[in-house]
């Protein structure tokens, strides 16, 4: 049985700041999170994955307080969320479903809930064809899918997802945009991207990070209000994204 929530947002994080390396890759973010998708965006550096390693508990700030699902145990918090990372390590010579038993082991669940619980995040990230194949067979998208799948494998109520999208073909990510807002209804779902597009379709919230800092949190079509004309981009959100991180328009630069 799952404890009452007790807890007004599912990560409360105050005034953070997170080393990578000797540099302060995440400088003074505050930033509250509920159930709902919540996009994470920002340029090359800003310190999308180390905001996201923080928040799987891999890395410890340097400074400022994080608060995830109400709680302090860190075990037990690890039990209840979901991560990929960017860089996601993987058994060649295990199969899919062996895999994903493995990770719902180490989130110890229930010995009778396991065949289940992997099967049914086979069956969502659409492999369940390839289940019993070894994952050095698997092409780098399917490899992908087999993350989220071990991701999603316990249910988490945080659900942390480091460019999840890397590597999908394009039907493979419209389905997974349904899955992530399946997944929102009942999740705080974190996912940090480079499509714009992504963020459109699937995303409840957006969260801008910028040389370490917010500079953004909004839904989607309140930064697509922030662009104009004067800002660089081919949609309005493109533009809205820009206008945030105060990117003008000028054609050929980076
Ligand atoms: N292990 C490390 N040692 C030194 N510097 C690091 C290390 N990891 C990250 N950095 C630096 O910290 C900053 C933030 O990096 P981070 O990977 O969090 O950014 P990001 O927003 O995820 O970028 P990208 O979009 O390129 O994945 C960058 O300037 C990066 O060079």
């Amino acid at each position: 049985m799952t404890a009452p929530t007790t807890y007004a947002w599912e990560i409360e994080a105050r005034d953070l700041r997170i080393k990578a390396g000797r540099r302060m890759a995440v400088d003074g973010v505050t930033l509250m999170m509920g159930r709902g998708v919540h996009g994470l965006l920002g340029p090359n550096g800003a310190g999308k994955t180390t905001l996201i390693r923080t928040l799987a508990t891999v890395l410890r700030p340097a400074s400022g307080n994080l608060v995830l699902l109400g709680g302090t145990d860190l075990r037990d918090v690890r039990r209840r969320v979901g991560y990929l990372p960017q860089e996601f390590g993987h058994y060649r010579r295990f199969t899919v479903r062996e895999f994903v038993a493995y990770v719902a082991w180490l989130k110890e669940m229930p010995d009778r809930d396991v065949p289940s619980a992997v099967q049914r995040a086979i069956d969502r990230v659409g492999l369940a064809d390839r289940a019993d194949d070894k994952l050095k067979t698997l092409s780098g998208g399917m490899i992908r899918r087999v993350g989220i799948a071990q991701a999603i494998v316990n249910d988490p109520e945080v659900l942390l997802l480091d460019e999840p999208t890397a590597g999908l073909d394009p039907a493979q990510r419209v389905r997974f945009r349904e899955l992530l807002t399946e997944l929102g209804t009942d999740a705080c779902v974190v996912v940090s991207t480079h499509l714009v597009e992504d963020v459109a379709a699937a995303c409840t919230d957006v969260v801008l990070l910028s040389q370490g800092k917010l500079v953004f949190q909004g839904t989607p079509a309140q930064l697509a209000a922030a662009g104009t004309a004067e800002h660089a981009g081919d949609s309005p959100i493109e533009r809205g994204y820009s206008a945030a991180i105060a990117l003008p328009n000028r054609p050929g630069s980076w």
